[in-house]
């Protein structure tokens, strides 16, 4: 029955599956090497084995079971004719198994020797961003593939206080550092810019990094970067204290199953299960924040109650203790990050084909294997660009960008178009909305900043610092500018993307998420919105508001994550386990929405969002998804939309099954309804799978022969530019804007007596001194007149006959 819906699995096979989950379940980290060994794809392996990620595996058996057959997923049609024995696990493309008749190209689609005919000119854009384009018109990332064994985002301080001591010495005297004078104090209460560890031939030698000496010493493990208390200058005694003091803290207040975060101050992921979740993890963060705040506006005895003492440098204390930990974790994760940068195949602990565990570090030569050298290639090859950050200097002030325009408004943050007054550079500024200022400083962008600068591929949208305003809280993300947001994009397209710019773009956002899921990320709400396109073609991934890391086993986390419409149907129904499949299933949406220029599923609630889904796929059982029963959302009685004409098997039903979806997107049309390819819905189909287990990944996803087949993808040069429609909104904006600063100008009588009504801030938004009565600020606003205009209003129609006459008289008088 299921055979025919979900891939054509007998029931027995997800029996066996099950088993063997069970057993490996006993052991977690047996089954992440078996999954990492399943990767490099040997043929010996007991695929059956691997469950959850080992996912790649099980669509690769299933594949091979099926050559020659036809396959149904959701009950889709699966085009074999074309396909062999993939290997897909860890062949990669196979390419030269297409014969591309140049006719069958679209201009700008890549041959199959790769060749695209692009100009010089054409090929600068790549030579930008650093990526070396495969004959498939893949983009190969400078990230090696290989699954990380740790995340490189670090939200945890849980190393042991012994070690970070005995490290920081360990660090300080290998690098053999002169007395570095007493940096300053970090200005930011959140994490923003780290040193930089130079990966070069002198790595004992000491490395100037904008002016200041950071060990180049390459550390023994991550954990061995120094941190900010480790420097010179910086006293070790209180942090102890405070960690623990914080570690407290999450003891107290962590509960998983509460969607408001806690702390940020534990957990690495990938030993997940011994830290809090992440709701857990950020709110004490926030707390803290609070109480720095607290601190700054009254005094620190007052609110702390327990410490007083003024911090020395890089001590903590409660008023300071966020600008603290935001260095520390700055220090910590950038230097991951930078490490990451310059010497990623050395960063961390990998498993290679053999399951070793390998540190390919120099420093580590002792545990690499010969064949783990053989397999990776030659890390020294790979020189992704650098992002160097002082870590003891402050952040620089948004003044240094002049403000070009507003580009976009979204929930969490404001982002102008602006140019560094220094290099010219046009960059986005995303400015972190406090609208929830009393709650602490928001989690999303605590998240969004810690992640981003933390991961760096050509396929995400990169985060070049964090500067602040005049008011400290007005914190501004630097990001790279792109020209297009997908979802602006497509609305003013007339035709939809065709098959060959789809792969192109689908190809470009695999490689972004299989970097996100191979570095314990899951993004959580990919969207169209959330995809941004420049006019070289490149695509990449924003908004990481929402982001998390995960680990293994699985830890429940909140459902409500994923916008409505992108939201996988595990979510959707209430599951707090889950993993990386959920931005698969957003992928499936979004490709469509590539295809047909119309969301797939625009429900409007939750509910209505599961019952178009079932509309379409059919509704799921327990048959075709294992498991469903057990969720939450299931209990609840929706309508049956079965799709099987002759019962849950039989040829027939297949058809029958996945025909509402293969409507919306045919194999040919006279309609022009968009149309795709059998391998294309078999993408889509796999996508799109009810099952969480049985959904593909991105990195199978990446193999799949849809990107092998004609059209093939198109060249990023080729891909259609349009006019950067945020420059469009620079005129309208800038003259709204103009008009808001007209009502900014010091009035008349203000003028006389030298005062001003307060200062505009970067963004344009009036900035009133602390101490103003809002009634004083409200009575020299527009909108305080407009309240007393509608007070007036509300008054007997006589008086404000009487009243109206003096009122225009005052207006013109004070403001003409
Ligand atoms: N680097 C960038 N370059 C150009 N435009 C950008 C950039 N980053 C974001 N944008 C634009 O700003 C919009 C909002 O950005 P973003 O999604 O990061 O904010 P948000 O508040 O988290 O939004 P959401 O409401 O979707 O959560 C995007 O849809 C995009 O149009």
């Amino acid at each position: 029955m299921a055979a025919g819906r979900h891939g054509g699995y007998r029931d027995n096979e997800f029996r066996d599956r099950e088993t063997d989950y069970g057993t490996s379940r006993k052991d977690i980290g047996s089954l992440n090497g078996e999954y990492e060994r399943g990767r490099k794809g040997s043929r010996d392996f007991d695929r059956s084995q691997i469950r959850g990620r080992g996912s790649l595996e099980y669509q690769d058996r299933v594949r091979r079971r099926d050559v020659g057959g036809r396959e149904m997923r959701n009950g889709g049609h699966r085009s074999t004719s074309s396909r062999s024995d993939s290997g897909s696990s860890g062949g990669g493309p196979r390419r030269c198994g297409y014969a591309v008749r140049p006719v069958d190209r679209e201009p700008g689609e890549l041959s199959s020797d790769g060749s695209d005919g692009a100009t010089e000119a054409e090929i600068q854009c790549n030579k930008e961003t650093d990526v070396t384009i495969l004959d498939s018109g893949r983009q190969l990332s400078p990230i090696p593939n290989k699954k990380r064994k740790f995340s490189p985002i670090v939200w945890d301080r849980d190393d042991k206080d012994a070690t970070r001591t005995i490290r920081s010495t360990k660090v300080l005297e290998s690098s053999n550092l002169p007395p570095l004078p007493p940096p300053p104090p970090p200005p930011l209460p959140v994490p923003l810019k780290s040193n930089s560890i130079h990966d070069d031939a002198e790595q004992n030698s000491l490395v100037e990094d904008n002016g200041v000496h950071v060990s180049g010493a390459p550390p023994s493990d991550i954990d061995s970067l120094p941190y900010v208390s480790e420097l010179p200058g910086m006293t070790d005694s209180s942090v102890p204290k405070e960690e623990d003091r914080v570690n407290d803290m999450i003891a107290e207040t962590n509960d998983e199953n509460d969607y408001v975060p806690r702390t940020i101050t534990s957990s690495r992921w990938a030993n997940d299960a011994e830290s809090p979740s992440d709701e857990g993890e950020i709110s004490d963060y926030e707390d803290s924040w609070k109480m720095k705040r607290k601190s700054q506006s009254e005094s620190a005895e007052a609110k702390v109650g327990r410490k007083s003492i003024s911090p020395g440098l890089g001590e903590y204390s409660e008023g300071t203790k966020v600008r603290s930990l935001g260095s520390d974790e700055r220090v910590r994760s950038s230097s991951r990050d930078s490490y990451n940068d310059t010497v990623d195949k050395n960063d961390y602990m990998e498993v290679d084909d053999d399951q070793n565990i390998v540190c390919s570090d120099a420093s580590h030569s002792g545990t690499e294997s010969e064949d783990d050298v053989g397999s990776h290639g030659t890390p020294e090859q790979v020189h992704p660009p650098q992002r160097s950050f002082n870590m003891l200097h402050g952040c620089r002030s948004v003044d240094e960008f002049e403000r070009l325009n507003r580009i976009d408004e979204g929930t969490y943050g404001i982002v102008f178009r602006a140019k560094d007054k220094k290099t010219g550079e046009v960059v986005a500024l995303k400015k972190v909305k406090m609208d929830r200022e009393r709650e602490g400083f928001p989690l999303t962008s605590l998240r969004e900043i810690n992640i981003l600068l933390s991961i760096h591929h050509p396929s995400i949208v990169d985060v070049k610092e964090v500067v602040v305003g005049s008011n400290l809280d007005s914190i501004y993300m630097v990001m790279e500018y792109m020209e297009h947001d997908l979802k602006g994009l497509m609305e003013t397209m007339k035709q939809p993307y065709s098959q060959s710019e789809v792969k192109c773009l689908m190809l470009q956002l695999l490689e972004g998420i299989k970097y996100l899921h191979d570095n314990w990320v899951l993004h959580r709400d990919l969207k169209t919105s959330n995809l941004l396109l420049n006019n070289c073609g490149d695509l990449k991934i924003c908004d990481f508001g929402l982001a998390r890391q995960y680990g293994s086993p699985l830890k429940p986390y909140t459902s409500l994550v994923v916008t409505l419409w992108y939201r996988a149907p595990e979510l959707l129904l209430g599951a707090k386990q889950y993993s990386t499949a959920i931005d698969m299933w957003s992928l499936g949406c979004i490709m469509a929405e590539l295809l047909s220029k119309e969301p797939l599923f625009n429900g409007k609630s939750e509910v209505e969002q599961l019952d178009k889904i079932f509309k379409v796929l059919g509704t799921p059982n327990e048959t075709i998804w294992p498991g469903l029963s057990d969720l939450p959302g299931a209990k609840v009685n929706f309508a049956k939309h079965k799709r099987p004409a002759l019962g849950d098997s039989g040829w027939l039903s297949c058809f029958c099954w996945y025909n509402l979806l293969r409507k919306k997107f045919p194999a040919t049309s006279f309609t022009g309804t968009p149309v795709l390819s059998d391998a294309g819905f078999d993408l889509l189909n796999m996508l799109l799978t009810y099952d969480p287990e049985k959904r593909i990944t991105a990195d199978a996803a990446l193999n799949h022969e849809w990107f092998h087949e004609v059209p093939l993808p198109k060249s990023k040069e080729f891909m259609p530019t349009f006019p950067a429609q945020h420059a469009q909104d620079s005129f309208q904006y800038d003259q709204a804007h103009e008009k808001s600063n007209e009502e900014s100008r010091p009035t008349r009588g203000a003028e006389e007596e030298g005062k001003t009504r307060g200062t505009r801030n970067w963004c344009g938004e009036t900035v009133w001194p602390v101490l103003v009565n809002p009634m004083l600020q409200a009575g020299f606003s527009y909108w305080g007149w407009l309240t007393i205009w509608i007070q007036l209003w509300c008054l007997p129609k006589k008086v404000w006959h009487k009243a109206l006459p003096l009122m225009k008289l005052f207006l013109v008088n004070h403001y003409m």
